[in-house]
Protein backbone atom coordinates (compact mmCIF):
# COMPACT_ATOMS: atom_id res chain seq x y z
CA UNK A 1 0.00 0.00 0.00
CA UNK A 2 1.09 3.28 -0.94
CA UNK A 3 1.00 6.59 1.77
CA UNK A 4 2.18 10.18 1.64
CA UNK A 5 2.56 12.45 4.13
CA UNK A 6 1.78 15.94 4.49
CA UNK A 7 3.98 17.77 6.98
CA UNK A 8 6.72 15.94 6.59
CA UNK A 9 9.20 18.22 8.02
CA UNK A 10 7.67 18.37 11.35
CA UNK A 11 8.41 16.59 14.27
CA UNK A 12 5.17 14.06 13.92
CA UNK A 13 5.84 14.13 10.17
CA UNK A 14 9.23 12.62 10.86
CA UNK A 15 8.37 10.18 13.19
CA UNK A 16 5.93 8.91 10.28
CA UNK A 17 8.47 8.64 8.21
CA UNK A 18 10.50 6.34 10.67
CA UNK A 19 7.43 4.48 11.29
CA UNK A 20 6.34 3.88 7.97
CA UNK A 21 9.53 3.32 6.10
CA UNK A 22 10.27 0.01 8.15
CA UNK A 23 6.49 -0.93 7.53
CA UNK A 24 6.04 -3.94 5.95
CA UNK A 25 2.67 -3.59 4.04
CA UNK A 26 3.77 0.24 3.18
CA UNK A 27 5.95 1.91 0.87
CA UNK A 28 6.23 5.36 1.01
CA UNK A 29 4.96 7.61 -2.19
CA UNK A 30 5.66 11.06 -0.94
CA UNK A 31 6.69 13.49 1.79
CA UNK A 32 4.71 16.95 1.12
CA UNK A 33 5.97 20.52 2.84
CA UNK A 34 5.21 24.20 1.69
CA UNK A 35 8.52 25.71 3.11
CA UNK A 36 10.81 23.78 1.89
CA UNK A 37 9.57 22.00 -1.44
CA UNK A 38 11.90 20.66 -3.71
CA UNK A 39 14.50 20.55 -1.50
CA UNK A 40 16.31 17.25 -0.95
CA UNK A 41 15.39 16.18 2.63
CA UNK A 42 19.00 14.62 3.19
CA UNK A 43 20.08 18.25 2.80
CA UNK A 44 17.54 19.92 4.73
CA UNK A 45 17.87 16.81 7.74
CA UNK A 46 21.59 15.61 7.29
CA UNK A 47 20.53 12.83 9.31
CA UNK A 48 18.32 11.59 6.73
CA UNK A 49 20.78 11.19 4.30
CA UNK A 50 20.85 7.69 2.77
CA UNK A 51 17.76 6.62 4.25
CA UNK A 52 15.44 8.84 2.14
CA UNK A 53 16.54 10.02 -1.38
CA UNK A 54 13.53 12.01 -2.69
CA UNK A 55 12.81 15.12 -2.80
CA UNK A 56 10.27 17.17 -0.47
CA UNK A 57 7.01 17.73 -2.56
CA UNK A 58 4.86 20.83 -2.66
CA UNK A 59 1.04 20.00 -1.35
CA UNK A 60 -0.90 18.46 -4.38
CA UNK A 61 -4.26 16.81 -3.46
CA UNK A 62 -4.59 15.37 -6.88
CA UNK A 63 -0.73 13.83 -6.83
CA UNK A 64 -1.40 12.41 -4.31
CA UNK A 65 -4.47 10.84 -4.75
CA UNK A 66 -3.59 9.67 -7.86
CA UNK A 67 0.13 7.79 -6.21
CA UNK A 68 -0.96 6.75 -2.98
CA UNK A 69 -3.85 5.01 -0.92
CA UNK A 70 -3.90 6.57 1.98
CA UNK A 71 -2.67 10.08 2.83
CA UNK A 72 -1.32 11.23 6.94
CA UNK A 73 -1.84 14.97 7.59
CA UNK A 74 1.17 15.87 10.12
CA UNK A 75 -0.25 19.86 9.63
CA UNK A 76 -1.28 22.11 12.41
CA UNK A 77 -4.81 22.81 13.47
CA UNK A 78 -6.80 24.83 11.05
CA UNK A 79 -4.14 23.96 8.20
CA UNK A 80 -5.71 19.88 7.95
CA UNK A 81 -9.15 21.28 7.63
CA UNK A 82 -8.45 23.15 4.83
CA UNK A 83 -5.84 20.90 3.19
CA UNK A 84 -8.25 17.75 4.07
CA UNK A 85 -11.01 19.52 1.53
CA UNK A 86 -10.71 17.87 -1.66
CA UNK A 87 -9.26 14.26 0.33
CA UNK A 88 -12.85 13.72 1.90
CA UNK A 89 -14.86 15.13 -1.05
CA UNK A 90 -13.17 11.79 -3.07
CA UNK A 91 -13.64 9.55 -0.18
CA UNK A 92 -10.21 9.08 0.18
CA UNK A 93 -8.57 7.92 3.22
CA UNK A 94 -7.22 10.40 5.84
CA UNK A 95 -5.57 10.13 8.78
CA UNK A 96 -5.18 13.88 10.36
CA UNK A 97 -2.97 14.37 13.42
CA UNK A 98 -4.57 17.87 14.38
CA UNK A 99 -7.54 19.00 16.38
CA UNK A 100 -9.60 19.62 13.14
CA UNK A 101 -11.84 16.97 13.40
CA UNK A 102 -11.79 15.56 16.60
CA UNK A 103 -14.84 17.39 18.14
CA UNK A 104 -18.64 16.63 16.75
CA UNK A 105 -20.11 20.17 17.52
CA UNK A 106 -18.91 22.89 15.60
CA UNK A 107 -19.66 25.53 17.85
CA UNK A 108 -17.28 23.80 20.58
CA UNK A 109 -14.07 23.12 17.73
CA UNK A 110 -14.64 26.83 16.96
CA UNK A 111 -15.01 28.00 20.74
CA UNK A 112 -11.74 26.06 21.89
CA UNK A 113 -9.66 26.81 18.80
CA UNK A 114 -10.79 30.17 17.91
CA UNK A 115 -10.93 29.55 14.12
CA UNK A 116 -14.35 28.40 12.08
CA UNK A 117 -15.19 25.04 12.00
CA UNK A 118 -15.01 22.57 9.42
CA UNK A 119 -18.00 21.76 7.87
CA UNK A 120 -20.30 19.88 10.29
CA UNK A 121 -21.01 16.50 8.52
CA UNK A 122 -17.78 16.11 8.21
CA UNK A 123 -17.01 16.53 11.89
CA UNK A 124 -19.85 13.95 12.15
CA UNK A 125 -18.54 11.54 9.88
CA UNK A 126 -14.91 11.31 11.58
CA UNK A 127 -13.95 8.96 13.32
CA UNK A 128 -12.11 9.39 17.01
CA UNK A 129 -9.52 7.16 16.65
CA UNK A 130 -8.33 6.35 20.49
CA UNK A 131 -6.24 3.42 18.68
CA UNK A 132 -6.55 0.99 21.85
CA UNK A 133 -10.01 1.03 22.41
CA UNK A 134 -11.08 -0.48 19.18
CA UNK A 135 -12.77 2.92 17.59
CA UNK A 136 -15.22 2.16 14.55
CA UNK A 137 -14.43 3.56 11.54
CA UNK A 138 -17.40 4.64 9.77
CA UNK A 139 -15.57 6.82 7.24
CA UNK A 140 -12.15 7.25 5.39
CA UNK A 141 -11.62 10.00 7.54
CA UNK A 142 -9.66 9.53 10.81
CA UNK A 143 -8.98 12.33 13.83
CA UNK A 144 -6.17 11.34 15.60
CA UNK A 145 -6.60 12.11 19.83
CA UNK A 146 -4.49 14.53 20.78
CA UNK A 147 -1.16 13.90 23.27
CA UNK A 148 -2.80 14.70 26.62
CA UNK A 149 -6.23 13.37 25.21
CA UNK A 150 -4.41 9.90 25.16
CA UNK A 151 -3.00 9.83 28.15
CA UNK A 152 -5.78 11.18 29.82
CA UNK A 153 -8.59 9.00 28.40
CA UNK A 154 -6.39 5.75 28.57
CA UNK A 155 -5.72 6.49 31.99
CA UNK A 156 -9.42 7.07 32.97
CA UNK A 157 -11.47 4.32 30.90
CA UNK A 158 -11.93 1.67 33.29
CA UNK A 159 -12.69 3.78 35.67
CA UNK A 160 -15.43 5.80 33.49
CA UNK A 161 -16.75 2.97 31.37
CA UNK A 162 -17.26 0.95 34.70
CA UNK A 163 -19.20 3.44 36.87
CA UNK A 164 -16.55 3.89 39.93
CA UNK A 165 -16.22 7.23 40.30
CA UNK A 166 -18.08 10.93 41.43
CA UNK A 167 -18.69 12.25 38.25
CA UNK A 168 -17.12 15.52 39.53
CA UNK A 169 -14.49 14.62 41.24
CA UNK A 170 -11.83 13.95 37.99
CA UNK A 171 -8.56 15.98 38.36
CA UNK A 172 -6.05 15.95 35.94
CA UNK A 173 -2.83 17.57 36.31
CA UNK A 174 -0.77 16.60 33.01
CA UNK A 175 3.05 17.29 31.96
CA UNK A 176 4.60 17.43 28.61
CA UNK A 177 7.99 17.85 27.14
CA UNK A 178 8.81 20.31 23.99
CA UNK A 179 8.53 18.31 21.29
CA UNK A 180 4.70 18.57 22.31
CA UNK A 181 4.72 22.06 20.77
CA UNK A 182 6.05 21.20 17.56
CA UNK A 183 9.18 22.94 15.60
CA UNK A 184 8.64 26.24 15.68
CA UNK A 185 10.47 27.72 18.97
CA UNK A 186 8.45 29.75 21.24
CA UNK A 187 8.84 31.91 24.03
CA UNK A 188 7.93 29.11 26.26
CA UNK A 189 9.95 26.33 24.13
CA UNK A 190 13.20 28.80 23.91
CA UNK A 191 15.61 26.37 25.80
CA UNK A 192 16.87 29.73 27.94
CA UNK A 193 13.24 29.41 29.26
CA UNK A 194 12.31 25.67 29.37
CA UNK A 195 15.29 24.51 30.39
CA UNK A 196 15.64 23.96 34.61
CA UNK A 197 12.11 25.23 34.53
CA UNK A 198 8.85 23.84 34.88
CA UNK A 199 5.81 26.34 34.09
CA UNK A 200 1.60 26.10 33.73
CA UNK A 201 0.11 26.73 30.43
CA UNK A 202 -3.30 27.22 28.56
CA UNK A 203 -4.60 27.21 32.29
CA UNK A 204 -8.91 26.12 31.91
CA UNK A 205 -8.01 27.06 28.28
CA UNK A 206 -6.07 23.73 26.98
CA UNK A 207 -8.35 22.39 23.47
CA UNK A 208 -7.75 18.69 25.13
CA UNK A 209 -10.41 19.70 27.48
CA UNK A 210 -13.67 19.44 25.27
CA UNK A 211 -12.02 16.38 23.52
CA UNK A 212 -11.78 14.55 27.01
CA UNK A 213 -15.28 15.16 27.65
CA UNK A 214 -16.47 14.86 24.28
CA UNK A 215 -15.31 10.95 24.68
CA UNK A 216 -15.89 10.65 29.02
CA UNK A 217 -19.33 11.67 28.22
CA UNK A 218 -19.94 8.70 25.44
CA UNK A 219 -18.30 6.27 27.82
CA UNK A 220 -20.57 7.24 30.89
CA UNK A 221 -23.56 9.77 30.98
CA UNK A 222 -23.25 10.86 34.01
CA UNK A 223 -19.31 12.48 33.81
CA UNK A 224 -19.29 16.61 34.82
CA UNK A 225 -16.19 18.46 34.11
CA UNK A 226 -13.05 17.44 34.51
CA UNK A 227 -10.26 20.09 36.14
CA UNK A 228 -7.63 20.04 33.32
CA UNK A 229 -3.95 21.57 33.96
CA UNK A 230 -0.90 21.38 31.54
CA UNK A 231 2.99 21.78 32.08
CA UNK A 232 6.01 22.50 30.35
CA UNK A 233 9.00 20.23 31.80
CA UNK A 234 12.45 20.41 30.07
CA UNK A 235 12.61 16.85 28.53
CA UNK A 236 12.33 16.39 24.55
CA UNK A 237 9.57 13.75 24.44
CA UNK A 238 7.08 12.35 26.79
CA UNK A 239 3.65 12.84 28.66
CA UNK A 240 2.87 12.32 32.22
CA UNK A 241 -0.92 12.98 33.16
CA UNK A 242 -1.64 12.29 36.86
CA UNK A 243 -5.14 11.47 37.15
CA UNK A 244 -7.22 12.15 40.87
CA UNK A 245 -10.60 11.22 41.09
CA UNK A 246 -13.04 9.64 44.05
CA UNK A 247 -14.48 6.77 44.54
CA UNK A 248 -18.26 6.82 44.22
CA UNK A 249 -18.23 3.37 46.12
CA UNK A 250 -15.97 1.52 48.51
CA UNK A 251 -13.41 0.23 47.07
CA UNK A 252 -9.95 -1.62 47.99
CA UNK A 253 -6.38 -1.29 46.46
CA UNK A 254 -6.96 -4.46 45.57
CA UNK A 255 -10.02 -3.89 43.79
CA UNK A 256 -8.54 -0.87 41.92
CA UNK A 257 -5.32 -3.14 41.03
CA UNK A 258 -7.52 -5.87 39.06
CA UNK A 259 -10.38 -3.47 37.58
CA UNK A 260 -7.09 -1.85 35.56
CA UNK A 261 -4.95 -5.73 35.33
CA UNK A 262 -8.46 -7.54 33.09
CA UNK A 263 -9.22 -3.99 31.28
CA UNK A 264 -6.15 -4.24 29.79
CA UNK A 265 -5.00 -7.39 29.88
CA UNK A 266 -5.53 -7.76 26.28
CA UNK A 267 -4.35 -4.85 24.78
CA UNK A 268 -0.70 -5.26 23.64
CA UNK A 269 0.59 -1.57 23.71
CA UNK A 270 -0.77 -0.77 27.48
CA UNK A 271 1.06 -2.11 30.42
CA UNK A 272 -0.69 -1.70 33.80
CA UNK A 273 2.28 -1.25 36.23
CA UNK A 274 2.72 -3.94 38.81
CA UNK A 275 1.36 -2.99 42.26
CA UNK A 276 2.79 0.07 44.18
CA UNK A 277 5.20 0.90 40.99
CA UNK A 278 4.63 4.06 38.83
CA UNK A 279 6.01 4.84 35.44
CA UNK A 280 8.18 7.47 34.67
CA UNK A 281 8.54 9.02 30.92
CA UNK A 282 11.71 7.02 30.41
CA UNK A 283 10.18 3.79 30.22
CA UNK A 284 7.98 4.80 27.12
CA UNK A 285 9.72 7.12 24.93
CA UNK A 286 10.72 5.86 21.84
CA UNK A 287 7.60 3.26 22.43
CA UNK A 288 3.81 3.15 21.63
CA UNK A 289 3.31 1.68 24.55
CA UNK A 290 1.27 3.87 27.27
CA UNK A 291 1.79 2.68 31.05
CA UNK A 292 -0.35 2.73 34.00
CA UNK A 293 0.25 3.29 37.19
CA UNK A 294 -2.23 3.08 39.97
CA UNK A 295 -3.65 3.62 43.81
CA UNK A 296 -6.06 3.86 46.21
CA UNK A 297 -5.45 6.30 49.45
CA UNK A 298 -7.80 4.95 52.32
CA UNK A 299 -6.66 7.76 54.40
CA UNK A 300 -7.79 10.53 51.98
CA UNK A 301 -10.21 8.37 49.67
CA UNK A 302 -8.13 9.12 46.74
CA UNK A 303 -7.85 7.07 43.41
CA UNK A 304 -4.52 8.39 41.66
CA UNK A 305 -3.46 7.12 38.14
CA UNK A 306 -0.35 7.94 36.13
CA UNK A 307 -0.49 7.34 32.68
CA UNK A 308 2.55 7.87 30.61
CA UNK A 309 3.25 7.86 27.09
CA UNK A 310 5.42 9.38 24.55
CA UNK A 311 3.76 12.43 22.89
CA UNK A 312 5.25 12.21 19.38
CA UNK A 313 4.17 8.19 19.22
CA UNK A 314 1.60 6.87 21.39
CA UNK A 315 0.00 10.85 21.23
CA UNK A 316 1.27 11.51 17.42
CA UNK A 317 2.66 9.07 15.39
CA UNK A 318 2.69 5.86 16.30
CA UNK A 319 -1.23 6.40 17.22
CA UNK A 320 -1.94 7.24 13.54
CA UNK A 321 0.51 4.13 12.23
CA UNK A 322 -1.52 1.88 14.55
CA UNK A 323 -5.39 3.53 13.77
CA UNK A 324 -4.08 3.01 9.32
CA UNK A 325 -3.09 -1.10 10.65
CA UNK A 326 -6.23 -1.35 12.22
CA UNK A 327 -8.38 0.66 9.42
CA UNK A 328 -6.19 -2.01 6.44
CA UNK A 329 -6.80 -4.68 8.82
CA UNK A 330 -3.11 -5.13 9.29
CA UNK A 331 -1.48 -6.15 12.11
CA UNK A 332 -1.81 -3.71 14.63
CA UNK A 333 1.62 -4.41 15.71
CA UNK A 334 2.79 -3.56 12.67
CA UNK A 335 5.90 -0.87 12.04
CA UNK A 336 5.27 -0.10 16.14
CA UNK A 337 6.74 -3.23 17.14
CA UNK A 338 9.36 -0.83 19.55
CA UNK A 339 11.29 -1.04 22.85
CA UNK A 340 11.44 2.16 24.62
CA UNK A 341 15.38 3.45 24.19
CA UNK A 342 15.26 3.99 28.32
CA UNK A 343 18.84 5.28 28.47
N1 LIG B 1 4.02 17.28 18.62
C1 LIG B 1 3.18 16.50 19.27
O1 LIG B 1 3.54 15.88 20.30
C2 LIG B 1 1.80 16.30 18.79
C3 LIG B 1 1.31 16.96 17.69
N2 LIG B 1 0.01 16.76 17.30
C4 LIG B 1 -0.52 17.45 16.15
O2 LIG B 1 0.12 16.98 14.97
C5 LIG B 1 0.24 18.03 14.04
C6 LIG B 1 1.71 18.22 13.68
O3 LIG B 1 2.38 18.56 14.87
P1 LIG B 1 3.95 18.73 14.96
O4 LIG B 1 4.61 17.72 14.14
O5 LIG B 1 4.27 18.84 16.38
O6 LIG B 1 4.10 20.17 14.30
P2 LIG B 1 5.35 20.87 13.61
O7 LIG B 1 5.16 22.32 13.82
O8 LIG B 1 6.60 20.26 14.08
O9 LIG B 1 5.14 20.53 12.09
C7 LIG B 1 4.01 20.96 11.39
C8 LIG B 1 4.18 20.69 9.92
O10 LIG B 1 3.06 21.25 9.25
C9 LIG B 1 3.49 21.85 8.05
N3 LIG B 1 2.66 23.01 7.65
C10 LIG B 1 2.46 24.14 8.33
N4 LIG B 1 1.63 24.94 7.65
C11 LIG B 1 1.32 24.30 6.52
C12 LIG B 1 0.50 24.61 5.41
N5 LIG B 1 -0.16 25.77 5.35
N6 LIG B 1 0.36 23.71 4.41
C13 LIG B 1 1.04 22.53 4.47
N7 LIG B 1 1.85 22.19 5.50
C14 LIG B 1 1.98 23.07 6.51
C15 LIG B 1 4.89 22.31 8.31
O11 LIG B 1 5.39 22.19 7.04
P3 LIG B 1 6.59 22.85 6.30
O12 LIG B 1 7.27 23.77 7.28
O13 LIG B 1 7.41 21.66 5.94
O14 LIG B 1 5.98 23.55 5.17
C16 LIG B 1 5.41 21.30 9.34
O15 LIG B 1 6.14 20.28 8.68
C17 LIG B 1 -0.37 19.26 14.70
O16 LIG B 1 -1.71 19.38 14.31
C18 LIG B 1 -0.28 18.94 16.18
O17 LIG B 1 -1.23 19.58 16.92
C19 LIG B 1 -0.80 15.88 17.94
C20 LIG B 1 -0.36 15.19 19.02
C21 LIG B 1 0.96 15.37 19.55
C1 LIG C 1 3.68 21.00 24.85
C2 LIG C 1 2.58 21.51 23.96
O1 LIG C 1 2.53 22.67 23.64
N1 LIG C 1 1.69 20.63 23.57
C3 LIG C 1 0.59 20.95 22.70
C4 LIG C 1 -0.20 19.70 22.43
C5 LIG C 1 -0.05 19.22 21.04
C6 LIG C 1 -1.32 18.53 20.57
O2 LIG C 1 -1.56 17.36 20.67
O3 LIG C 1 -2.17 19.39 20.16
P1 LIG C 1 -3.35 19.34 19.11
O4 LIG C 1 -4.57 19.15 19.89
O5 LIG C 1 -3.34 20.66 18.44
O6 LIG C 1 -3.08 18.23 18.17
C7 LIG C 1 -0.38 21.92 23.38
O7 LIG C 1 -0.48 21.93 24.59
O8 LIG C 1 -1.16 22.56 22.65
Amino acid sequence: MKVSIVGATGYSGLELFRLLSTHREVEIAGLYSQSFKGENIGELYPYMQKIYNGDLRGFHAEKIMATSDCVFLATPSGVSKEIANPFIQANFPVIDLSGDFRLKNPKTYEKWYQKSAPKSEWLQQATYGLADLSPHYASHLIANPGCYATATLLGLAPLIQNDWVQPDSVIVDAKSGLSGAGKMNTKATHYVEANENMSVYKVNQHQHIPEVMQQLKIWNKKMQPIQFSTSLIPVTRGIMATIYAKPNKKITQQELFELYEFYYEKMAFIRVQPKNCFPDLRQVVGSNYCDIGLTYNEETGMIMIVSVIDNLLKGAAGQAVQNMNLFYQFNQSEGLRLSPVYL
